[in-house]
C-alpha cells in the first residue's frame, strides 16, 4: 500500500505504480491531505481502514512516497498493522533525509508532538534526488535547519561547509545536495546504530526541539513548518549553551548559518510564553522531574544537560520574544 500525499501524488504516484506493477506487484494507494495536520489519530485509522478493505496481510508492505508527514504516519500505520508490517520510505523532501532513516514513527495529539508512536525501521529509504527539484523555496530553506541541525550536533567540519555552500544548497545545486544529505543521512545512521531507542546518546538529534515542538504545538500544527520551529529552537539552545559557559561562537555560527539559510530565528512576538512553556512539559525528555536539554557545548558538539531549570528557559523565550520586536 502506497501512502502519499495530495501535492506529491500528481507529481510522482503514477510513475511509481506503474513500476510496482511493472515488477510484478499488487498496490493500492491512499492520498492524504498534505501538511502537518494529517499526522492525527484520524488519519492513522484511515489508513488502517484502506489497509483492511485492500486485504493487506502480514506478508504485505507500506511504501512512505513523501515528506516527513506522509513518513510518520505510514510508519505508525506499519508499525501497528497487525502488530507490524513491513515499510518502505520513499523520502521527497530534503528534511526527510532525518525522518526517513532511524525507524521514529508517530502522529501528534493536539497537546503535543510526536506524542502517539512506536519505533519502526524501514526495511529500505529509496531517496531520489530528482524529486527535489519540485520543491517549493518554503519547504527548502525548512529542510536545510535538520541539514543544519546534523552538523550542530556532530560535525564541526560540515557546519562550515554548510556555511561555505549555502547558496548551493538553496538553489538545488545537485552535487552540493548530493553530498549534504549523504553527509546528513550519515550522522543520523551513525547516532541511531548506537542507541536506537533514545535511551542516551540519541537524544542529541533533538537539538533545538524542546523549544521547537512547543512552538509548533502552540502555533497550530502546520502554521510554523517543522524546520522553521527547530530554527529557532537551536538559536534558543545555542542562546542557553553560551550562559552555560560555551563560547560565544557557537552562538553566532549558529544564528548566521540559519538566517543565510533564510530561516526564522526569533518567536513571533505574539505567541504566549505560558503556553510555550505549558507546551515544552510534554517533552518526550521531560522524566520523573528533569528535564534533558540538549546543549551546545562547542561548534559541532552537544550535551544532555539536566540541570537546565523551567526559569532558564522561559528567559531564553522571552529573549527570542523580544528579538522578534527587534526585527
Ligand atoms: N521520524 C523522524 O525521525 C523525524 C525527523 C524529522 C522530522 N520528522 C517529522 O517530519 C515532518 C516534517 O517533514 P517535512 O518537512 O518533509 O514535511 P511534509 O511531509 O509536510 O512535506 C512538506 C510539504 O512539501 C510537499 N512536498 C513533499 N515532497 C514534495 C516534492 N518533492 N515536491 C513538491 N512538494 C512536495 C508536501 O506535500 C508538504 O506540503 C514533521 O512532522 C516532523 O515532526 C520526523
Ligand atoms: O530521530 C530522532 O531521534 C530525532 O530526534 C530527529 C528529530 O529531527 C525528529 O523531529 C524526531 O521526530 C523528534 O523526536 P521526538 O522523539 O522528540 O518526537
Ligand atoms: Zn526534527
Amino acid at each position: 500500500m502506497i501512502v502519499t500525499d495530495d501535492r506529491v501524488a500528481p507529481l510522482y504516484l503514477a510513475p511509481l505504480e506503474r513500476q510496482l506493477a511493472d515488477a510484478g506487484y499488487a498496490t493500492t494507494s491512499v492520498v492524504v491531505p498534505g501538511g502537518e495536520s494529517s499526522k492525527s489519530l484520524a488519519m492513522f485509522e484511515k489508513l488502517l481502514t484502506a489497509a483492511l478493505e485492500a486485504g493487506l496481510d502480514r506478508k504485505s508492505a507500506i511504501v512512505a512516497l513523501g515528506g516527513g508527514v506522509v513518513g510518520d504516519l505510514a510508519g505508525f500505520a506499519a508499525a501497528a498493522y497487525m502488530r507490524g508490517i513491513k515499510f518502505v520510505q520513499m523520502p521527497t523532501t530534503i528534511l526527510a533525509h532525518d525522518s526517513s532513516v532511524g525507524g521514529k514513527v508517530a502522529v501528534n495529539h493536539p497537546l503535543a508532538k510526536n506524542v502517539i508512536g512506536a519505533f519502526h525501521q524501514p526495511e529500505l529509504v529509496l531517496y531520489d534526488l530528482d524529486t527535489l527539484k519540485t520543491l517549493p523555496p518554503r519547504e527548502v530553506r525548512a529542510g536545510l535547519a535538520e541539514v543544519i541541525k546534523e552538523g550542530l550536533i556532530w560535525d564541526a567540519e560540515f557546519v562550515s561547509w554548510c556555511e561555505e555552500h549555502i547558496r548551493e544548497l538553496l538553489s538545488l545545486d545537485r552535487d552540493a545536495l548530493g553530498y549534504a544529505l549523504y553527509k546528513g543521512c550519515g550522522i543520523k545512521a551513525e547516532v541511531v546504530s548506537r542507541d536506537e531507542r533514545e535511551n542516551d546518546l540519541r537524544a542529541i538529534l533533538n537539538l533545538g526541539h524542546t523549544i521547537g515542538h512547543a512552538l509548533e504545538a502552540v502555533a497550530g500544527y502546520g502554521e510554523l513548518l517543522h524546520g522553521e520551529a527547530i530554527a529557532i529552537g537551536m538559536v534558543g539552545a545555542a542562546r542557553l549553551g553560551v550562559r552555560l559557559g560555551a563560547p560565544q561562537e557557537v552562538y553566532e555560527v549558529t544564528k548566521r548559518l540559519l538566517v543565510a539559510a533564510g530561516l526564522p530565528t526569533a518567536i513571533p512576538s505574539h505567541y504566549d510564553t505560558d503556553a510555550i512553556m505549558k507546551a515544552m512539559m510534554h517533552d518526550k525528555k521531560f522524566t520523573e522531574g528533569t528535564m534533558l536539554f540538549v546543549v551546545p557545548t562547542a561548534v559541532g558538539k552537544v550535551e544532555l544537560n539536566p540541570n537546565v531549570s523551567a526559569a532558564m528557559v522561559r528567559e531564553i523565550v522571552d529573549e527570542l520574544k523580544r528579538e522578534a520586536d527587534r526585527l
